[in-house]
């Protein structure tokens, strides 16, 4: 599903009166309206329930005066605490409000002791607030009787429905000012914001709900919207089909050059992944000096031991062996637990120019790409990097909290620049594609912070890749999958969750999505 940024949807705001003659009191008729069902849905009913509406002085309140008279003419009692001056309200907002002034509904400009005194008795017997104070017009810190509002709201232990978006989140950062609204639901208008996803705006949004507002379909798909937030259905119509008489053969070959000494682990964890995920072979390169213990520890998994530089760290002298089983096999994935001595860095940046086959480059990979970011340009194949913000600030000279702050922005810019499929690994995982294209995922929880998730996550990418997807549709289909086995696994607790429970779930999360792909193709064929 896209998604929008606040100019874009003002854009198609404007397209939908300016080239389809749709006006935008309609467009905010039914944006108050879609409030209206959801609340009810969540009251389980309005009648007599008493709700208190905050709005503001832009098309934001417009939508909360729309709720409030569909709330009145249902029989809830409605109190509607106006945060700006009347006479600031202003076009389609300004109608609305007229219209429910005239309704005899109780709207109450705040401004002096006497009014704040009849917001907290309104607030201490509601069942129900509607926070429509700012929407995507969110541009400055929230002060002064706004502010108060917020907090009133905030500590108030009401259910709070949030318009369009929580006031106080940026719509295109999640980044919050002086305060926010913490809602417990949100209902958003023609297409998801950022903001709703982005932490720490995600924090507020609660559970958020897309409300079909009468936009044009035509418009809501543009591919002048980049930006878009990972379903189910994408996911699923994007995953590799696995044919009734599968021979291993068929289902790709993984070449895995990852492990040293102390982080076997990892190289564990990648290539079981990349088998979790139906690839059908998978080798593991690894010191020779570990050999012997990989052959150990993994099972299903090939081990090809490569020569040492000292013991448990590989070297130039790799490449030869690396080239050779790379001729056999539909991707290469290098990284995780690799170590960092000069030698197995310079191997790194080797197989970068020379690879013949799709890269996914993780953990010590991407230390290696440290001032050498250049040499992405050079491959072969687009490659897929998995940095995390301690990566990616590390490759880019960032700090981590200006990426963290700019997560899209920073993303997308990365993508652009190295030429690369850029995972921005994190809460949520974003994928970057060059031309600015830029996915928001949806699976995956807190949990997942834990070491060796990072590595199961490169052997996901590169087992689909290995079965025919694109370096865009592994990384898309991987982070997505990967997020649901570890949704899966957290039903037995989240703090406590090991990235090995992630190689148990996998493949009842891809069964999940293949299920919903084929239903998909059955109806849609
Ligand atoms: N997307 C759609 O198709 C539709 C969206 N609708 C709703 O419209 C708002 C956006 O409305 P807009 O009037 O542009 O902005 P706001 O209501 O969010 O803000 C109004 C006003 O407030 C000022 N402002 C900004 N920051 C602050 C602040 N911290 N304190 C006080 N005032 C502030 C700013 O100058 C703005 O002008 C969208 O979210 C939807 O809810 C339509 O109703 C339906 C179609
Ligand atoms: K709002």
């Amino acid at each position: 599903m896209k998604a929008a940024m606040a100019e874009e949807m003002r854009r198609l705001d404007e397209q939908a009166t300016q080239d389809y003659g749709i006006p935008g009191i309609v467009l905010m008729e039914n944006a108050g309206v879609a409030v209206v069902r959801e609340i009810e849905t969540i009251m389980d009913g309005v009648s007599d329930k008493k709700i208190c509406i905050f709005a503001g002085k832009g098309k934001n309140g417009g939508d909360g005066f729309v709720a409030a008279r569909h709330l009145s003419n249902r029989g809830a009692k409605i109190k509607v605490f106006l945060l700006a001056a009347r006479d600031a309200v202003q076009g389609d907002a300004a109608i609305q409000l007229e219209i429910l002034i005239r309704m005899g509904v109780d709207v109450i400009e705040v401004t002096g002791i006497r009014d704040w005194d009849k917001v907290k008795i309104g607030v201490a017997f509601a069942d129900c607030l509607v926070d429509a104070l700012l929407g995507t017009g969110y541009g400055r810190d929230i002060t002064g009787a706004m502010a108060q509002a917020v907090e009133l709201i905030n500590h108030a232990g009401k259910t709070v429905v949030a318009v369009d978006i929580p006031s106080g989140v940026q719509a295109d950062t999640g980044q919050i000012g002086a305060c926010a609204v913490s809602a417990d639901y949100t209902v958003t208008f023609g297409l998801p914001k950022p903001g709703l996803l982005l932490y720490p705006g995600a924090a507020c949004a609660g559970k958020w709900t897309v409300a079909d507002i009468g936009l044009p379909a035509a418009l809501l798909e543009t591919p002048a919207l980049k930006l878009a937030v990972l379903t189910q259905r994408d996911i699923s119509r994007r995953l590799p089909e696995r044919r009734a008489d599968a021979y291993k053969g068929d289902c790709g070959r993984v070449w895995a050059v990852a492990g040293s000494t102390g982080l076997t682990g990892a190289a564990a964890l990648c290539t079981a992944a990349a088998l979790r995920s139906g690839a059908g072979l998978v080798t593991l390169g690894i010191a020779a000096g570990l050999n012997s213990i990989m052959e150990v520890k993994v099972t299903e998994v090939m081990t090809r031991p490569l020569p040492e530089i000292v013991d448990g760290a590989i070297g130039l002298a790799a490449w030869g062996i690396i080239e050779q089983e790379a001729a056999d096999s539909q991707v290469l994935a290098v990284g995780p637990g690799l170590g960092r001595q000069a030698e197995t860095l310079a191997l790194v940046r080797q197989i970068v120019e020379k690879s013949q086959v799709p890269l996914v480059l993780d953990a010590d990979a991407l230390y290696a790409l440290q001032d050498h970011t250049g040499l992405l340009g050079k491959a072969k194949h687009r490659p897929v990097l998995t940095p995390h913000a301690g990566e990616m600030a590390r490759l880019t000279g960032l700090t981590v909290a200006d990426i963290n702050e700019n997560r899209l922005d920073v993303a997308r810019m990365a993508a652009n620049e190295w030429q690369a499929i850029v995972v921005l690994k994190g809460a949520p995982t974003l994928i970057a594609l060059p031309g600015d294209e830029i996915f928001i995922n949806t699976t995956g929880n807190a949990g997942m912070a834990t070491a060796g998730s990072g590595d199961v996550l490169t052997g996901v990418i590169a087992g689909l890749l290995a079965q025919g997807l694109s370096g865009c549709d592994a990384a898309l289909c991987g982070v997505y999958l990967q997020g649901l086995a570890g949704d899966l696994a957290a039903a037995n607790g989240m703090a406590g969750l090991l990235a090995g429970d992630l190689l148990k779930t996998l493949p009842a999360a891809l069964a999940q999505l293949q299920t919903a792909g084929s239903a998909g193709r059955k109806s849609d064929g």
